[in-house]
């Protein structure tokens, strides 16, 4: 019954009042104190879609499989439960077991997933074991740690088989097992590590299957690992964000770079920018390329060493760069909802595994025939456009448009992650400028049209529009000149070079050098990844834009219409605001700039005598 309020009593701020009731709504989900506490430390108000519907049913112990929206918070959704009942469980035996197993398809999501439970558990760490499989160790640690019986092993199925083949990891107290990303794992080659994985599965375990789209692969692992399962598909309108703005622009390929010059120079995109690229060579090509204007960049491709990868994104994460160029070499093949294509890089027919992504495992299976050693290649490689939690990207840039409407869905959801805003621009090469220029060195661009229009109709049944980017080109043509000189100084020889360079450069980088870097973090600026490669010809005049390029009604007058770049703030990690925030609140509100305090640039200065 309600007490009514009485002058004794102490008003509650609204907020407080606000802040608990939006806490509650984790908390009616019946969490354990200490999540619901880990919950709101990391800023988690209302649970998402997929986490209200999927986690009562975890908790009630149903077999789930679920789709919903990539940056739709999936990890949350079958971590919580999990970890809630690990610590249920603890409460009445504590005898050490693995509980949980989780299989990603890549090392740089074991590790997301990894510090997501760090995360979750931070107030019951005691109470919480988690094993990385993919992390760089020896298998004499890894096997002593796996002797321990962590609570829960994250692996890819490659390195999951492998540990169990060698009996390191035990599944006989298995309650869980979580497949995310479970329209991709197949499509990585796993098939065999997956069967193996299945015949060991004991029977009873709860099977949750997570992913952002339905295929046939999603139903192979369903009639593999789930019993009866309740099937959530969680629609695109069901997400709390307007998602993502889709914009299409057809161009030829010297074009593409005019468009991208003209971009980063005038800085239409206010915040961070992921831009795909088909393959290695083009990442180090844009970057020079980017270079010549001054504008920095960073690479992600499937060459560098897996450190620098997870470091890369930890620091764009931090705002620390603001333009990834990452290369899709490992793509999505096949499109949504529609049965899959023999696709080329799938396991071969013995349901023999080609690897996934990591080269350990890899050098664990058996050789393949010539056919499968160029699989194995292509293979090894990682996968950059899914799963990974880029944070705040303001937009995702198809410099090259991905080959499948199903890469198309993984890529775009690197932006608008949870219930934000985003933009993705996509580059087309329209048939008869391929046909005329016949670019080489991007042959999927000869389909682009046909992926295109794959890609507008899969958008189309989700309710989402692609609509053509209108940039006017005449106004962009007075940067053609500057555009032209850049991309010559970017040779063949330069990009080779660049790419050898930055190699070099990122394995010196390894982790013992970051852990000095990390105790010294004076020294850190050394560990930068967007640093100039600079093989290119140096124009320095190139790095500034001068007025008469730019249209006289200003930066608008580029686009039709009235069609803009989405802007996203660099919010929560941006270091300089927040540091002014701490200054303001300790009572240094005023506003002092760099300026006034330089005695040499103020008159106001005094003398110390
Ligand atoms: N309830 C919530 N409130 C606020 N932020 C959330 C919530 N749940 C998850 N997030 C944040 O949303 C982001 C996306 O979450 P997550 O990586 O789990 O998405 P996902 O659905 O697995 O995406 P993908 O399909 O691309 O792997 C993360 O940064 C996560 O911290």
């Amino acid at each position: 019954m309600k007490r009514k309020l009485d002058a004794n009593d102490v008003p509650v701020p609204a907020e407080e009042v606000e802040a608990q009731k939006e806490e509650n709504a984790f908390a009616s989900l019946g969490l354990e104190t200490r999540l619901l506490q880990g919950i709101t430390k990391l800023n988690f108000r209302t649970p998402t879609p997929v986490q209200s519907k999927a986690i009562p049913l975890a908790l009630e112990g149903r077999d789930i499989l679920a789709r919903a929206k990539t940056g739709s918070g999936k990890t949350a959704a079958y971590l919580l439960p999990i970890l809630h009942s690990i610590l249920k469980q603890k409460q009445t035996n504590s005898i050490p077991r693995t509980s949980a197993l989780i299989l990603v398809p890549t090392r740089e999501l074991a590790e997301q997933v990894y510090k997501a439970v760090e995360s979750f558990s931070v107030f019951c760490a005691k109470d919480v074991r988690a094993v990385n499989l993919t992390q760089k160790v020896s298998d004499a640690v890894l096997r002593s740690l796996l002797a321990d019986s962590p609570d829960i092993v994250i692996a890819t199925p490659a390195r999951a088989s492998v540990n169990l083949n060698s009996s390191a990891l035990s599944l006989d107290n298995l309650a869980y097992l979580v497949i995310d990303e479970a329209d991709l794992v197949l499509s990585y080659g796993y098939d065999n590590d997956l069967q193996n994985v299945a015949k060991i599965m004991p029977k009873g375990v709860q099977t949750i299957l997570m992913s952002a789209t339905l295929t046939n692969e999603v139903e192979t692992l369903k009639g593999l690992f789930c019993r009866n399962p309740a099937v959530l598909e969680l629609e695109e309108a069901e997400g709390d964000g307007e998602g993502v703005s889709q914009y299409v622009m057809k161009c030829a390929e010297d074009e593409k770079f005019l468009l991208v010059y003209v971009i980063f120079k005038l800085k239409l995109i206010k915040g961070k920018c992921i831009i795909f690229v088909s393959d290695i060579d083009r990442c180090y090509r844009l970057k020079l390329f980017l270079e010549q204007f001054g504008t920095k960049s960073c690479i992600l491709n499937s060459e560098l060493p897996v450190n620098s990868r997870i470091h890369v994104v930890e620091e764009f994460n931090k705002n620390v760069y603001d333009i990834i160029i990452a290369s899709d070499e490992h793509e999505v093949l096949g499109d949504e909802d529609l049965p899959e294509p023999e696709a080329e890089d799938t396991a071969d027919a013995n349901g023999e595994s080609t690897g996934g992504t990591e080269k350990d495992a890899q050098s664990e299976m058996k050789k393949p025939s010539k056919k499968k050693r160029k699989v194995v290649k292509k293979d090894k490689e990682y996968g950059v456009s899914r799963g990974i939690d880029f944070k705040n990207v303001a937009c995702v840039l198809n410099f090259d448009l991905p080959t499948s409407s199903k890469s198309y869905t993984h890529r775009i959801g690197r932006t608008a992650r949870a219930g934000q805003t985003g933009m993705a621009l996509s580059f087309v090469i329209p048939a008869e400028l391929y046909r005329k220029h016949k670019p080489t060195s991007i042959e999927s661009a000869k389909d682009d049209e046909k992926v295109l229009a794959k890609i507008v109709k899969h958008q189309a049944k989700k309710g989402k529009e692609v609509q053509p980017f209108k940039f006017d080109m005449k106004q962009v043509e007075a940067f053609r000149y500057r555009m032209s000189d850049a991309l010559r100084a970017v040779t063949g020889v330069a990009v080779r070079e660049a790419r050898t360079r930055e190699l070099r450069q990122e394995l010196m980088k390894s982790e013992k050098l970051k852990r000095h870097f990390e105790e010294n973090p004076g020294d850190l600026h050394h560990l930068r990844h967007d640093g100039e490669l600079r093989p290119a010809r140096v124009q320095s005049h190139m790095k500034h834009v001068p007025d008469y390029l730019l249209p006289k009604e200003g930066k608008k007058a580029l686009t039709t219409g009235d069609l803009g770049f989405v802007g996203m703030r660099k919010t929560t990690e941006n270091r300089i605001r927040k540091a002014r925030l701490a200054n303001k609140a300790k009572g240094k509100g005023k506003k002092v700039t760099g300026r006034k305090m330089d005695p040499l640039k103020t008159f106001k200065a005094k003398s110390r005598a």
